[in-house]
């Protein structure tokens, strides 16, 4: 994905003030302020794991540099894993995190691994989260990682926010996949 090729990005909307057109199974999954990973391995009683698809450096698009009011070009790092329940790709996440932000707590990202961010975000008090946003991921989009989409590429439902730890923002986004649709 070369993303600052003006790539057309998902249509962000506040989750909010679209809720009545969002598919009532996955309503509350998307608007959700609470961990999802926390509601995952309930759901998926407890057998659930991260598979940390790439960590490193990377670009994001456009509209995500002007959502965490970073400049253009500037550094990120960029996680996308694939949340599992019984071994079943459940959720692609992809979390940007510009380099300015990588102090203090979050310093630990880098040595995250397949251990799930939310624990690392939800565990500290003075952690702050900005609105939900919603999208639907069209194929067209390439926003998931080759190894999250599926066989037969269908649009899929996504969220997004910005957490905050000690004031520095990174941007968290989640698209619920097939297989996790099966289950609800
Ligand atoms: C922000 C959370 O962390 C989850 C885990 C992630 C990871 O390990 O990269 C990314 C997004 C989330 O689905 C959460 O649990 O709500």
């Amino acid at each position: 994905m070369n993303p600052l090729s003006h790539q057309r990005e998902p249509h962000w909307r506040d989750a909010k003030q679209v809720s009545w057109q969002l598919p009532k199974p996955l309503m509350p999954w998307l608007l959700d302020e609470g961990s999802l990973t926390a509601r995952l391995i309930e759901h998926s009683k407890r057998a659930f794991d991260v598979e940390l698809l790439q960590q490193g450096w990377g670009e994001g698009f456009v509209g995500e540099y002007r959502l965490l009011n970073s400049p253009l070009r500037q550094k990120m790092l960029v996680r996308e894993v694939i949340l599992r329940g019984a071994g079943r790709p459940w959720v692609f996440a992809r979390s940007l995190v510009p380099v300015t932000s990588l102090q203090g707590r979050l310093k630990a990202l880098k040595q995250l691994d397949n251990r799930p961010l939310g624990a690392l975000l939800f565990q500290d008090p003075h952690m702050a989260r900005g609105p939900i946003q919603v999208a639907e991921i069209l194929p067209e989009h390439g926003y998931l990682h080759p190894q999250a989409q599926s066989v037969q590429p269908t649009p899929l439902w996504g969220r997004r926010s910005v957490f905050y730890l000690d004031q520095q923002p990174l941007l968290v986004s989640e698209v619920f996949l097939p297989e996790f649709l099966s289950t609800l």
